[in-house]
């Protein structure tokens, strides 16, 4: 186990319903550094809220060990709590209270309070603050979701979805949000559906599936666990080679190349076109994307062990 980390988790499982019951976390073993963002992927029902409750000290391991700030979430509570931020997926927030009674109450039971109008103004709910919270949008209950849990100005955050259900704007706003968080000290478990999200915004993340961890790594790492691209059209009936390490897929004049060695392959292609004096059209070349790599996992059901 990583000492220096600000939040660990080892062997840790999570069974639903008894001795007889569900395993949603089987064996995790995970830490995040300070500073650092961490996102957790997965797919529906993989296990990552389950994570997450047990890191936020909300429910206890079934097995393993969890630290955060070094402390027992779940047996250290106080300690633990005062110094962390949480966004749940569903708040649950009183519905007669305005925006501004919900985070000056909220701001209230916090040691070291933001100003709520600075906090309102930093998820974008500046001028909403008269709003009831029955009022609001989707998008506008998780922008309060999230105002709550940074007034008390945590050193670790965890964000379950922090964009799920925001428009593109409020979510590169959330975004730039979370950047300017993460340029304070704070660090960050989110999780998320978005892989645009978690390629842009983590250092490193980890894919559960089937509440085990099949990937860990940072998004680049993940992604090179798949081949790259080359593409390109050649001339009706101009054959193309067969090439080392390569695998074709021939549509009509379209050619794809997949390959473990992009440089390698891209060589060999530009090598060969200009003895031909060829000129490819549409000549892309590009690595394997997180999404990518993330559907292969999806997609097997028997994955198992850390990929990276
Ligand atoms: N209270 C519960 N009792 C029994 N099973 C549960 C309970 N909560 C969750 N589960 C099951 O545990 C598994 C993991 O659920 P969890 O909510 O952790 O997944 P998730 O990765 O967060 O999914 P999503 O992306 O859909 O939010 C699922 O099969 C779910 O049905």
């Amino acid at each position: 186990m990583d000492e220096s980390a600000v939040i660990r988790a080892e062997r840790l499982t999570r069974r639903y319903g008894g001795r007889t019951g569900f395993d949603a976390v089987r064996g995790v073993d995970l830490s995040v550094r300070r500073g650092e963002l961490f996102a957790l992927l997965g797919t529906n029902g993989a296990g990552k809220t389950s994570t997450l409750e047990v890191l936020e000290g909300l429910a206890a391991p079934t097995s393993g060990t969890v630290r955060v700030l070094g402390r027992d979430p779940f047996q250290e509570r106080r300690f633990v709590r005062s110094r962390i931020g949480i966004l749940l997926q569903d708040a649950g927030f009183p519905m007669d209270l305005t925006v501004g009674e919900t985070a000056r109450t909220w701001a209230g039971t916090v040691s070291r309070p933001r100003p709520v109008g600075e906090v309102l103004e930093l998820v974008g709910l500046g001028g909403r603050e008269r709003v009831r919270v029955r009022q609001l949008s989707g998008g506008e209950r998780k922008k309060l979701g999230l105002a709550l849990s940074i007034v008390g100005q945590p050193e670790v955050l965890f964000l379950d979805e922090p964009t799920a259900g925001l428009d593109p704007q409020s979510r590169q706003h959330t975004w730039r949000l979370i950047d300017h968080l993460l340029g304070t000290g704070t660090t960050i478990l989110l999780t998320t559906h978005y892989l645009a999200e978690a390629a842009e915004l983590a250092d490193r993340l980890a894919i559960l599936h089937h509440g085990r961890i099949v990937a860990l790594g940072t998004p680049t790492e993940i992604a090179a666990t798949r081949p790259a691209r080359v593409t390109f059209s050649l001339p009706a009936d101009t054959p193309f080679p067969e090439l080392a390490g390569t695998a074709i897929t021939v549509d009509g004049s379209r050619i794809v190349l997949t390959t473990e060695d992009l440089q390698q392959t891209l060589e060999s292609v530009l090598y060969w076109a200009g003895n031909q004096g060829l000129r490819l059209h549409d000549l892309a070349a590009r690595p394997a994307s997180l999404e990518e790599a993330f559907l292969a996992i999806a997609e097997s059901d028997d994955s198992e062990g850390v990929a990276a």
